[in-house]
C-alpha cells in the first residue's frame, strides 16, 4: 500500500516565484519544488538582482514592486517554459535592458502571440534570431495597460505571463482571448494571484486586472499532479495501490483529473479532502477521451494504452506538439517500438490492445514526460531503456530512484 510523496508543483513554484518577487515585502515559499526549471527560474530572478535564499524546504524572495534592481541582466531559461514565458512579462514592468535566452529545445517552441500582445502594450522588444522565438531583448521602461488580445490556442502560458503582469501595469489590463487551451492552468493563475492579494474579474472571455501590485505571504506549493499521474498510472496498471497525500478536493492542478480517466478505464480512486488513492483491479478498459484541459498527462495514458482491453482514443492535444518535443510523434514512435499498433492526427493519437515486447531502448527526445511515461509501461515490459534517462530533472531529478522503490513495493 505504497504513500508516495511527490515534489512540489513545477506550475505552482513558478507563479509562486514571480509573485513573490512582485509583491510588497518578504515571501515564504515551502516546499518548491527544487528542480532544473524551478532552479532556472530562481536563478532568473537573481540575475534580475532579486534575493532568492534557497533553504532545501523553503526558499525566501524579497519583493521589489518596482521590478527589477538592476538595468542590464542576461537571464539563461533552460529548457523551462514557465520561466521563457513569465520572466520576460516582470522584466518589462520594470526599468532596464534585459536579454533571455534558452536551451535549443525551449529556442525552438513559440513564443509570438505573447511578444506581439506585449508590443501591442508598448513594451519594446526585439526577437534575435526568429521572430517569435528566443532569444529576445526587452527594452523595459514600465507598462502602462490598458486593453489587448491574446491567441492562447497554442499556449496558456501566454496569457499566465499577461494576467501575473496586470497588475504592475499603472492602469491594469483587459485582455481578451481568442482562443484558449489548458484552461486550468489559468485557474492556478486567478487562484495564486488572489492568495497574493489580486482578483481578476472575468467579463465573457475577457480578464480584467485591477492594477496596485502584489501583497507578500508564505505559500505552501501542493505536490506535483502531473508528476502524481505516473505513480497513479503504476496503481491501475500493476493492481496495486498508491496514495499520494497532499492532492485531494481542494486541488488546484487540473492535471488531477488523471484519475477520472484511470476511473473510466476500471481503477478505483478515492479523494479525500487531503490525499488522492489509486487502486488497480485488473481491468483497464479502452475509451476515448478529450485530454485539452490536461494534456501533461496525454503521454501517461499513451504509455499504458496497450494493455487496455480496448483501443484507446486521445483527442483534441494538437499543443501537445509544442512541448518539449512534438508528443504526439514521440509516442506513437516509442509505442511502435514496443510493437503496439498507433495512428496520429493533428490533434488525436489512437492506440491498439497489444503486448509490449520486452527490452525495447525508448528515444527519450530530451523530453521528462517521455522518459516518465514509458517507465509507467516498463512495469509491465521488462528491460525499458532510454537513450537520456536524465533528462527527468526538468521536473523530477529523482524520478527514477522514487519509481524504484514504488516497484519493489508494489512487488
Ligand atoms: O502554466 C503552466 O504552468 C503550464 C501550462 C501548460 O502549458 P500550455 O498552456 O502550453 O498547454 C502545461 O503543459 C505546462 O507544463 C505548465
Ligand atoms: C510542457 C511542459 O513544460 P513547460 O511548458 O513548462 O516547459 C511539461 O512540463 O510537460
Amino acid at each position: 500500500m505504497p504513500v508516495v510523496d511527490i515534489p512540489g508543483s513545477k506550475s505552482i513554484t513558478a507563479r509562486a516565484l514571480f509573485l513573490a518577487a512582485a509583491a510588497d515585502g518578504v515571501t515564504t515559499l515551502v516546499r518548491p519544488l527544487r528542480s532544473d526549471d524551478t532552479e532556472g527560474f530562481a536563478e532568473g530572478l537573481v540575475r534580475l538582482g532579486y534575493r532568492v535564499g534557497r533553504t532545501p524546504d523553503t526558499w525566501q524572495v524579497d519583493g521589489r514592486p518596482e521590478g527589477p534592481a538592476v538595468t542590464e541582466a542576461d537571464v539563461y531559461c533552460r529548457d523551462g517554459a514557465t520561466t521563457a514565458r513569465f520572466l520576460p512579462a516582470l522584466a518589462a514592468a520594470g526599468h532596464g535592458t534585459y536579454r533571455f535566452d534558452a536551451s535549443e529545445q525551449m529556442r525552438r517552441r513559440p513564443l509570438l502571440p505573447l511578444t506581439r500582445a506585449l508590443r501591442d502594450l508598448g513594451v519594446k522588444l526585439r526577437h534575435e534570431e526568429k521572430e517569435g522565438h528566443h532569444p529576445l531583448t526587452v527594452e523595459a521602461a514600465g507598462v502602462e495597460g490598458g486593453e489587448v488580445t491574446l491567441d492562447a490556442g497554442l499556449s496558456s502560458q501566454y496569457l499566465t505571463a499577461l494576467l501575473l503582469l496586470g497588475p504592475l501595469t499603472r492602469q491594469g489590463l483587459r485582455i481578451t482571448v481568442t482562443d484558449l487551451v489548458s484552461v486550468p492552468y489559468v485557474e492556478i493563475t486567478l487562484a495564486m494571484m488572489r492568495a497574493f492579494g489580486v482578483r481578476v474579474s472575468r467579463e465573457g472571455d475577457t480578464f480584467v486586472v485591477p492594477p496596485g501590485g502584489y501583497r507578500a505571504t508564505t505559500y505552501a506549493i501542493e505536490p506535483d499532479a502531473s508528476t502524481a499521474s505516473y505513480f497513479f498510472a503504476a496503481a491501475a496498471l500493476t493492481g496495486g495501490e498508491v496514495t499520494v497525500p497532499g492532492l485531494g478536493e481542494g486541488a488546484l492542478q487540473g492535471d488531477l483529473a488523471f484519475v477520472d480517466v484511470l476511473r473510466r478505464m476500471g481503477a478505483h480512486v478515492e479523494t479525500g479532502a487531503d490525499r488522492t488513492t489509486v487502486r488497480g483491479t485488473g481491468e483497464l478498459r479502452g475509451l476515448t477521451v478529450n485530454m485539452r484541459d490536461i494534456s501533461d498527462t496525454m503521454p501517461t495514458l499513451a504509455a499504458i494504452a496497450p494493455y487496455a482491453s480496448g483501443p484507446v482514443r486521445i483527442e483534441d492535444v494538437a499543443n501537445t506538439r509544442v512541448k518539449e518535443c512534438d508528443r504526439l510523434e514521440a509516442c506513437a514512435e516509442n509505442l511502435r517500438r514496443l510493437g503496439v499498433a498507433v495512428e496520429t492526427g493533428p490533434d488525436w493519437i489512437e492506440i491498439q490492445p497489444g503486448t509490449p515486447a520486452s527490452g525495447v531502448e525508448i528515444k527519450s527526445y530530451g523530453d521528462h514526460r517521455i522518459v516518465m511515461s514509458f517507465a509507467v509501461a516498463g512495469l509491465r515490459a521488462p528491460g525499458i531503456s532510454f537513450d537520456d534517462p536524465g533528462c527527468v530533472r526538468k521536473t523530477f531529478p529523482g524520478f527514477h530512484e522514487e519509481f524504484a522503490a514504488l516497484r519493489a513495493a508494489l512487488g
